[in-house]
Formats: structure tokens, C-alpha cells, sequence
């Protein structure tokens, strides 16, 4: 994700002005409290006079403890409105990034680290609130006494002034120089975070595999290289911060020693009351915080702006309905090919249509020339080499991708012009890797169809072959399910997600069939319900079992991102080399004896010593 993803006037500012009245007000109350500090110095001033007249001082005594009060509750009150108003930016953020994330062009956030989406949505966003907010109040705020208090002792004595302002002068220089290295720190420091948040995010995804790899250690010790990474440009944060109190206490200093110097001097000559010689030093000392906090808040605002141009980089991600950008796997159909355009086809058209489709995940093709129909009723099976481009072709209909030609029709329409959920609402996918999540075995299958009634859900689980397996849960369709659908086997989770997708009532079933999930009796189960499912609707299988392949209606052959036949089973076998030794190899036994035997005429292949299938 680079900077020239993020929006100008992004979502940033955005939300600021979206937030403009609690921080307004806010600002005022912060400015009317500002004004009563800048007041207390002067009327100490006017008591030390009355004192020294021998006048009454009750007045000036109540008036200051009036205004100690009214400051303290100024304060506090613009705080609650600051720190407010930054919460609700913080979740207005989040609630719009999650959105953003979640409706991205699939093809663009699977080149980012996940890590560093959830880091920038949860660690950033969090940076950006303390800067929108208590470090810009800190910064007005204190600026204003600084300046009002400036302005107070130039109407003192404009000498004096002038020595502290040259004090001051060379340690804001410095310090300003100190707050520009330190965003630049803070910004290489998020990024880092965000590196170590993708490598955890990693690790914790894939932990089963890790430990079954014995991995831990290596594990381990890459993610400590990048926690010293983190921890370098960290210290490098840390430094940077740590030198602004400092470089500003020695301008405050000088400027202190200074004053009280000069101003003794004058005071002893005459040239300068002690009224007005106390007042001034204690705008000095009025001072002095503030003008710490200023630059405090200026070294967290630095940081804070870092977050923000990530937060910023992360609202500009591509989403799935905006043209693709240039050069990336997925750019806009051939105008030219559009299907919606053409006359109706009597008896309905196909549930599927590819059209002359060319794709590739950027500069690397994977499809070419593909062209096949799916009809409405039955089963479509899809086989080919592994890496073939068998699921490309699923996830092209889903349209989570766009062809870089072509089209790519569902019942006749070209799904450029349909919206996602047009598409996806027709169409159910069940993923290889079976996308369980955790939930109850209710919420999962209900996931797409949220409004399904009991009887639509006892009958998509009937029709995926489940009805067994949930009587035989502990609390039946509430069993809860951990990570992944774990609590299931792997077959039990792939059949859950069928009756997922057939709630949803598809016209079209996209199955990416699980190669080792199901014994010999789940799979005649799935079989027959597979059966019983494409006399309802279309159902397309990468197919990696023999019993689907010879139920299939028809069956695609892709070869190396090509249609290279059409047909049965039988037809295949007599006809198609390479789907001859795809079934003996791949298939199993009950196409061994047949495809050897063919392979034993020595037909050609287009590919020779091409792998075995998915
Ligand atoms: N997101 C991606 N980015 C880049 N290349 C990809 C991506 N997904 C797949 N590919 C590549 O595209 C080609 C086709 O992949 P695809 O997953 O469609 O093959 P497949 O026929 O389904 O394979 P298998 O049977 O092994 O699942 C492969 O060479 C693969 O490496």
C-alpha cells in the first residue's frame, strides 16, 4: 500500500469536519479557560499593588479563586468534549475501513499483508484519534497561552520580552527540527509494527501446519527479528521524543536566568516596578508548561500524522466496483463482447457462459481462448492438470476477478454489468478448503441466507446428506464451532458448506471438490446428494473423484488455461489422451483398467508427461 492509493482530502480531514462541533466547542471552552489563566498573573499584580497601598485586597482574593475554579472546570469540561469527539472518529474510522476492506478488489488485498490491514485499522486508527484530538487541542490551547502570554508581557516590558523570545526562539528551532525527524521515525515504526502484526497473522493462521513442521523455533526467531526491528526504529521514536523537554528546558532556562538578571537590575534602578517585574516572571513560569506541552503534543501529533497517511493509504484501497487498475490482474471486459445485448436464446440460456475468456494473475497468464457452456440443469464437471486454471475459472465467476477478455455470462447476462450481488446471490461456492467458521453449525449454514426458515434449513441439510451428522451433535444445529469449523471433519465441513450454499437457493452451484475429506460412504453420500442438488440447478465440479467425474452430464478438460474437450466420460476416455491418463492417474481404481488400456494404444497428448490432476 503506497501513499498514492491515499484519497487528497481523504478520510482523515473528512472525519475531522464530520466532528467539527464537539471540537469547536471544545476549543472554546479551552480558549475561555485560557483567557482566565492569562488574567490570574495580572490581577496578582494588582494585589501586590493594593498591598503595597494599603488597600483593600477581599475582591482580588475572591476574583482569583473564582478563576483557579472556573479554569479546573474549563478544562475538564473541553476535555470530555475533545476526548468525545475523538472517540467518535476513531469508530467512524474503523466502521468505514472495515467496510472498505471488506468490499476491496479481491485482486489487489491479496497482494497486501493481512497484518498490516489489521494494524492500520486497529493500531492506526487509534495513533490518529490522540492526534486529531488531544494533541490539536494541546497545541491551540497551549499555543494561545503562549501567545496570550507573550502578548501580556510585551504590555510589561517589551526588553524583557525580547530577551526571552531570543532564548526561546533558538530552542522552538531546534525543537521543530527534532519533530520533523521524529514523524519521519514514527512512520518507518508503524510500518514496522504493521511487518510483525503480518508475520503473527501468519503464523497464527497456519499454526496447526507449523507445528506440525516443528517449526516453532524458526518461527520464533523470525518473529523476535522483527520485534527488534520494531524495537530499532522504536528507540530511534523514543530518542527523537526525549530531546524535545530538553532542548526546550535549556531555552527556558537561559531565558529565566536572563530575566530575573536584567529584570533585578531594572527593578533595582527603577526602571521597572515589582508589580509588574513579578507579573512578568509569572507569565514566564505560566509559561513554561504550556510551551512544553506544545512541543510534547507536537512530537505525538508528528506520530499521529504517521498513522493518519496509513489510515488515509488504507481508505484508498481499489473496491471490487470500481474499474481495476491499470495493469493489474482483472482489468475492464471487452465492451464488445456484451451478451446482455443479445436477442433472447429460445429454452432459456445457459446457466453459465464463458466466452472466448483470457486471464491472467498479472503479467502472468493463466486462461486463454476459454470458452465452454454450463447448462441449466445437471452436472458440469471441470478437470484438468493442477494449476490447470480450474478455480480461476470459479473465482472469474464470482467475478472476484475480471477477465482481461471476453465475457463471462450467467444466464446470458455479462456479469461486468451486474452488481456483486447480483452474482453472488445466484451463485453458491463451496470452497475447497471448506470456509467453516466459528459459530454454531445453525449460523454457519445460514450464513448466506440469513432469513431461511426451519424447513428451508432441515431441507438444505437433507440435500447436502447432513440430516445424521447434526442429530448426532451434542446440541444438534447450536453446536458450537471453533476456528475454521473445527468439530467436524473435513468432509462434514465441506457438506456443511454445500448446505450453505444451497439455502441460498443458487441457479448455479460452484463445488471445488476436497480431494482427501470424505470416506468411501460420505462420498456415495455426496454423491447422491450431488444428484439430487442438479436437477434443481446447475452444478459445476473441479472434479478430483472418479464418481463425480462419471456422474458428470458433461465434463470441461482444461489444459493448460484451455478448453481442449468437451464430452462424457465415455466419450473422454475413447477420445482424449490426456483426459485418459488424468483418470488413470488421478481417478482411481475404477477407470485404471480402462485408461490404461487406451493409453496402451499410444494416443497423443498435447502435454506430454503433463502431472496428474488438483
Ligand atoms: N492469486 C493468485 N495470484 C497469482 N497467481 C495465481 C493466483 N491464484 C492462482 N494462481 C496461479 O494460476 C494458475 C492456476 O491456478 P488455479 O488455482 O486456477 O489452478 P487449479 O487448476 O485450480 O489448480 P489445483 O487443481 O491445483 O487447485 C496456477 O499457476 C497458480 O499458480
Amino acid at each position: 500500500m503506497t501513499a498514492a492509493t491515499a484519497a487528497p482530502g481523504g478520510l482523515v480531514t473528512r472525519l475531522t469536519r464530520s466532528q467539527a462541533r464537539l471540537l469547536t466547542g471544545g476549543v472554546l471552552l479551552g480558549t475561555v479557560g485560557v483567557v482566565s489563566t492569562l488574567v490570574q498573573p495580572k490581577l496578582v499584580a494588582h494585589l501586590i499593588e493594593a498591598v503595597g497601598r494599603d488597600e483593600p485586597v477581599a475582591l482580588f482574593v475572591v476574583l482569583l479563586a473564582v478563576l483557579f475554579v472556573a479554569d479546573a472546570a474549563l478544562s475538564a469540561t473541553q476535555g470530555c468534549l475533545i476526548g468525545r469527539a475523538g472517540e467518535n472518529i476513531v469508530r467512524d474510522a474503523r466502521v468505514l475501513l472495515a467496510g472498505k476492506v471488506l468490499r476491496a478488489d479481491l485482486g489487489y488485498l491479496h497482494t497486501q499483508r493481512q497484518g498490516d490491514v489489521h494494524t492500520r485499522l486497529v493500531g492506526d486508527t487509534a495513533l490518529m484519534k490522540i492526534a486529531l484530538t488531544q494533541s490539536m487541542a494541546q497545541i491551540l490551547l497551549n499555543g494561545l497561552i503562549v501567545l496570550g502570554g507573550v502578548v501580556m508581557m510585551a504590555l510589561i516590558d517589551l526588553w524583557l520580552l525580547l530577551v526571552t523570545v531570543g532564548c526561546l526562539g533558538v530552542a522552538s528551532v531546534a525543537s521543530i527540527g527534532v519533530a520533523r525527524g521524529l514523524r519521519r521515525a514514527a512512520l518507518v515504526n508503524r510500518a514496522d509494527t504493521g511487518e510483525f502484526g503480518a508475520d503473527l497473522q501468519r503464523v497464527l493462521a497456519a499454526l496447526p501446519t507449523v507445528k506440525a513442521a516443528g517449526a516453532e523455533s524458526r518461527e520464533e526467531d523470525r518473529l523476535a527479528a522483527r520485534a527488534d526491528t520494531v524495537r530499532r526504529s522504536g528507540n530511534r521514536v523514543t530518542v527523537l521524543n526525549a530531546l524535545f523537554s530538553p532542548v526546550l528546558n535549556v531555552g527556558l532556562q537561559a531565558s529565566l536566568a536572563a530575566v530575573m538578571g536584567i529584570g533585578m537590575a531594572r527593578v533595582a534602578t527603577g526602571s521597572l516596578g515589582v508589580a509588574d517585574f513579578t507579573a512578568f516572571t509569572m507569565y514566564l513560569f505560566y509559561l513554561v508548561s504550556p510551551l512544553v506541552l506544545v512541543f510534547l503534543s507536537l512530537g505525538t501529533y508528528q506520530q499521529g500524522r504517521a498513522a493518519m497517511q496509513r489510515v488515509d493509504e488504507l481508505d484508498g484501497i481499489p473496491q471490487e466496483d470500481a474499474p481495476a487498475p491499470a495493469g493489474s490482474a482483472g482489468a475492464a471486459p471487452d465492451p464488445v463482447r456484451d451478451a446482455s445485448a443479445e436477442p433472447p436464446v429460445p429454452g432459456g440460456h445457459p446457466a453459465v457462459e464463458f466466452r472466448d475468456v483470457r486471464f491472467g494473475y498479472g503479467d502472468r497468464p493463466v486462461l486463454d481462448a476459454v470458452s465452454f457452456t454450463v447448462p441449466r440443469r445437471g452436472l458440469t464437471a471441470l478437470v484438468g492438470v493442477s494449476g490447470a486454471g480450474k478455480t480461476t475459472v470459479f473465482q472469474l465467476v464470482e467475478r472476484f476477478y475480471r477477465p482481461e477478455r471476453g465475457a463471462v455470462l450467467l444466464d446470458g447476462r455479462d456479469i461486468a454489468h451486474l452488481s456483486p450481488a447480483e452474482i453472488r446471490g445466484g451463485v453458491g461456492y463451496v470452497q475447497q478448503d471448506s470456509a467453516a467458521m466459528r459459530g454454531t453449525v445453525r449460523e454457519n449454514i445460514v450464513y448466506a441466507a440469513p432469513d431461511a426458515t426451519e424447513a428451508d434449513i432441515a431441507e438444505a441439510v437433507d440435500l447436502a446428506g447432513l440430516t445424521a451428522v447434526v442429530a448426532a451433535l451434542p446440541e444438534g444445529l447450536d453446536t458450537p464451532l471453533g476456528d475454521h469449523g473445527t468439530g467436524l471433519s473435513g468432509g462434514q465441513r465441506q457438506r456443511l458448506c454445500v448446505a450453505r450454499a444451497l439455502l441460498q437457493k443458487p441457479a448455479v452451484i460452484l463445488l471445488d471438490e476436497a480431494t482427501a475429506h470424505l470416506d468411501s460412504e460420505s462420498e456415495a453420500a455426496l454423491r447422491d446428494s450431488l444428484r439430487r442438488i442438479a436437477r434443481r440447478c446447475a452444478v459445476v465440479a473441479i472434479a478430483h473423484r472418479i464418481s463425480t467425474v462419471v456422474e458428470a452430464d458433461r465434463i470441461v478438460v482444461l489444459d493448460d488455461g484451455r478448453v481442449r474437450a468437451v464430452g462424457t466420460h465415455a466419450q473422454l476416455i475413447r477420445d482424449d489422451a490426456l483426459y485418459g491418463r488424468l483418470a488413470a492417474a488421478q481417478f482411481a481404481d475404477g477407470a485404471r483398467t480402462e485408461a490404461a488400456s487406451l493409453a496402451a494404444t499410444g494416443a497423443p497428448s498435447s502435454r506430454p508427461g503433463a502431472g496428474v490432476a488438483g
